[in-house]
C-alpha cells in the first residue's frame, strides 16, 4: 500500500495486489454476482457501496475519472475519508473513496481492498462503455451532440419542462451561404469553420444550455427553463458574436454570419413539433435577408 492522495487513509490497488478470503463467503459472492449485473457506471458503484456496507459500514463513497470527466458521489461525505487509486493490468481506472465520521480500522481496511478487487473488472467494462455511448451520441467534427443525443436530450427536457412547469426554448442556427466557402476555399476549410462555430458558441453558453449538430451547417441549442425572452436575447447575442469576429482559419480572415430561429415549447407540443417551429423560424430568417433572428410566433401570426 502507497500513501497516493490526501485523506485520512489512501491505498493503492491493483489486481496483483489483494485476493484475500472474502472471496469465500457468501455476502461476498453475493456483491460479485451484483456487479455482473449492470454496465451503467453509477449502478455498479450504487451496488458496490450497498454491498460493502455490510462487511463496512460507511456514510458516503465516491468515484472519479477525471480524464473521462466521470465523477459520481453516493451519501453523505464524513470527516474520515479513505481512498484507492484503482488499477488493472497496468491501467489506471479512476478514485474511489469511502468516508465516515469515525476511523476506519485495519481490518476494514484490509476488507474494502479485498472486496474492491471485485469492482475492478465491472469498472473497466463499464468505463469501456461509457466511452462507447459518448462516441454513438458526439458529432466527430464538431465534438457536440449529434442528431441522436439531440433527440435523446430534448424528449428527456420536454419532460422535465412538463413535469415542473418550466419553459423550454430551442435556438436553430445555420450558417449563412455555407457553400460558398466550401466552393472558394475547399471542404477541409469549411470543416475547420464549422468547427471554430462550434466553439465560440460553446464559450457564449451557459453550461446547462447544450449544443447539437443538427445536420451539415446547422446547429441546435437546447435551453432548458428559458422562455421566450432570454432565447431570443442569447440568439441575438450568438448571431452578433459570430459577425464581429474574425474566424482566422488557415491564414484566413473569413467573415461569417448566422441565420437563427428561435422557438418556446407550447402545452401539448411534441419535440418534433417543436422543431418543426424553430426550423420555419430558421428559414423566415433566411428568406428576410439572412444574418438575423427569427422568433417562431412572428411567423404564425
Ligand atoms: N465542409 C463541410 N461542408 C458541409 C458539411 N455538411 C454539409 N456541408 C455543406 O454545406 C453546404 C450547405 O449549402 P446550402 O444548403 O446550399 O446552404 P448555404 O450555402 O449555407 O446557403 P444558405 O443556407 O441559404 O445561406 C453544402 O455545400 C454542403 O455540402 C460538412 O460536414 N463539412
Amino acid at each position: 500500500m502507497k500513501n497516493k492522495k490526501a485523506g485520512n487513509q489512501a491505498g493503492l490497488l491493483n489486481q496483483e495486489n489483494k485476493e484475500k478470503s472474502a472471496t469465500s463467503d457468501s455476502s461476498s459472492f453475493q456483491m460479485v454476482l451484483a456487479l455482473q449485473t449492470t454496465l451503467d457506471l453509477e449502478q455498479l458503484l450504487n451496488l458496490f457501496s450497498m454491498h460493502l456496507q455490510a462487511f463496512v459500514a460507511h456514510s458516503g463513497s465516491s468515484f472519479s475519472n477525471e480524464a473521462l470527466e466521470v465523477e459520481l458521489s453516493l451519501g453523505r461525505k464524513g470527516r474520515h475519508v479513505c481512498s484507492y487509486n484503482l488499477q488493472l493490468e497496468g491501467e489506471s481506472l479512476g478514485e474511489w473513496q469511502m468516508s465516515r465520521d469515525r476511523r476506519f480500522t485495519e481490518p476494514e481496511l484490509d476488507r474494502t481492498e479485498a472486496l474492491l478487487c471485485h469492482l475492478l473488472y465491472p469498472l473497466r467494462n463499464g468505463l469501456k462503455y461509457r466511452v462507447a455511448l459518448s462516441h454513438a451520441y458526439t458529432d466527430p467534427l464538431t465534438q457536440t451532440g449529434n442528431r441522436a443525443a439531440l433527440f435523446q436530450s430534448l424528449q428527456r427536457e420536454l419532460e422535465l419542462a412538463r413535469r415542473y412547469g418550466t419553459p423550454l426554448s430551442l435556438i436553430l442556427l445555420d450558417v449563412d451561404h455555407f457553400k460558398s466557402i466550401n466552393d472558394n476555399f475547399g471542404h477541409d476549410t469549411g470543416d475547420a469553420v464549422l468547427r471554430s462555430i462550434a466553439r465560440s458558441i460553446k464559450d457564449s453558453v451557459r453550461g446547462s444550455d447544450i449544443l447539437f449538430r443538427y445536420g451539415g451547417e446547422e446547429f441546435v441549442i437546447v435551453l432548458s427553463n428559458t422562455a421566450k425572452g432570454g432565447a431570443m436575447n442569447l440568439a441575438e447575442r450568438i448571431r452578433r458574436i459570430v459577425e464581429t469576429s474574425v474566424c482566422d482559419v488557415r491564414g484566413l480572415n473569413l467573415r461569417i454570419t448566422l441565420s437563427l430561429g428561435v422557438a418556446t415549447l407550447r402545452p401539448g407540443e411534441t419535440h418534433l413539433e417543436l422543431l418543426h417551429r424553430v426550423d420555419q423560424a430558421m428559414y423566415q430568417a433566411k428568406r428576410s435577408g439572412r444574418n438575423r433572428v427569427a422568433d417562431a410566433i412572428e411567423i404564425e401570426a
